[in-house]
C-alpha cells in the first residue's frame, strides 16, 4: 500500500491550548481512516494544519511524497489536498453547480495572457469542468437541483454539495469533517456510497465524525485523539471497546 498522507511529529498550540502534540499518522491510498475523540480533542485542528489554514509549529506533513510545509491553502489544494468543512461554507447566493465550480484544482484562464490569447482552450477547459461537476452530481442523484439556489435545498443535499465541491479537486487526500452531522435518509446512504467509491479509486481519506456507526461501517481503522494527543490507533471496534477511551469519549 502506498502512503499518500504522512504527518510526522506535528505540533501546534494556540497559547496554552495544545491541539497537536507530536502527531504522527500515515494514511494509505484506498484507506478510510476515522478520527475520533471528544469535543476539543484537536481533530478539526489537524485538518486545518494539513489543509494549511494554520501553519504547524513543528513537524512535517507530506502528500504523495511532497512536503506541504509553509505552503498556503491554495497551493496545498493544487497538490491534491481536498477537504470539507464542519459548517459547509457554501455560498448561499449561488447555485449548486456554481458552488461546485469554485473548487477545481486549477482554473482555466487564471492568467490575463491566457484570457487574451487562448480563449478557445479556456472555453473548452471550462466546459470540461462543467461536465465533471455534473457527473459528480449525477453520482449523487442531484442533477435535478444543479441550477437551484443552494439555500433552497435540504440540509442533507447541502452536505453532499460540500462533498461534491471537495471531489472537484480530484486529489490524493480527502479530509471529511463531520460529513454526517445532521444528515439522514437518502443523503446518508449516498454519502456512504460516494466515500467508499472514492477510497476504491485510491484516495487516502480521513473522516472526523461523531456518528460512531458511520465510522464503524466505513473505516478500515481509526485514531483516537484527546487533548491534542493520539491515544491509540486500531479498529473502531477495538478503540470503542476500551473502557478508558469510551469513558473519555462519552464521559460515562
Ligand atoms: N484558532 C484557534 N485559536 C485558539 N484556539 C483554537 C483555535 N482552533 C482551535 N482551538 C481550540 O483547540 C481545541 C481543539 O479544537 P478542535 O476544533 O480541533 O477540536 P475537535 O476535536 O475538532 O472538536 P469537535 O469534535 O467539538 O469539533 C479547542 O479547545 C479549540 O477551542
Amino acid at each position: 500500500m502506498t502512503t499518500l498522507v504522512s504527518l510526522n511529529t506535528v505540533c501546534k498550540s494556540f497559547g496554552g491550548i495544545v491541539v497537536a502534540d507530536h502527531i504522527s499518522i500515515d494514511i494509505h491510498g484506498g484507506e478510510i481512516l476515522g478520527l475520533i475523540g471528544p469535543n476539543g480533542a484537536g481533530k478539526t485542528s489537524l485538518f486545518n494544519l494539513i489543509s494549511g489554514l494554520y501553519p504547524v509549529d513543528s513537524g512535517t506533513i507530506t502528500v504523495a511524497g511532497k512536503p506541504l510545509d509553509g505552503l498556503p491553502m491554495y497551493q496545498r489544494a493544487r497538490l491534491g489536498v481536498a477537504r470539507t468543512w464542519q459548517h459547509m461554507r457554501l455560498f448561499a447566493s449561488m447555485t449548486v453547480l456554481e458552488n461546485i465550480l469554485v473548487a477545481p484544482r486549477d482554473y482555466p484562464g487564471e492568467k490575463i495572457s491566457q484570457i487574451i490569447f487562448r480563449t478557445k482552450q479556456i472555453n473548452s477547459a471550462e466546459q470540461a469542468l462543467c461536465e465533471r461537476a455534473m457527473s459528480i452530481l449525477h453520482r449523487m442523484n442531484l442533477t435535478s437541483i444543479a441550477h437551484s439556489n443552494v439555500s433552497d435545498i435540504s440540509f442533507g443535499q447541502q452536505k453532499l454539495v460540500g462533498l461534491a465541491r471537495a471531489l472537484m479537486n480530484d486529489g490524493d487526500c480527502l479530509l471529511l469533517d463531520e460529513p454526517m452531522a445532521g444528515v439522514e435518509g437518502n443523503a446518508y446512504e449516498t454519502m456512504k456510497t460516494i466515500v467508499r467509491e472514492e477510497a476504491a479509486a485510491g484516495r487516502a481519506i480521513c473522516v472526523v465524525e461523531h456518528n460512531v456507526s458511520f465510522i464503524k461501517d466505513l473505516c478500515n481503522s481509526a485514531v483516537f485523539m484527546a487533548r491534542g494527543c493520539i491515544l491509540e490507533r486500531g479498529s473502531v471496534q477495538t478503540l470503542l471497546s476500551s473502557k478508558t477511551l469510551a469513558d473519555l469519549y462519552f464521559g460515562t
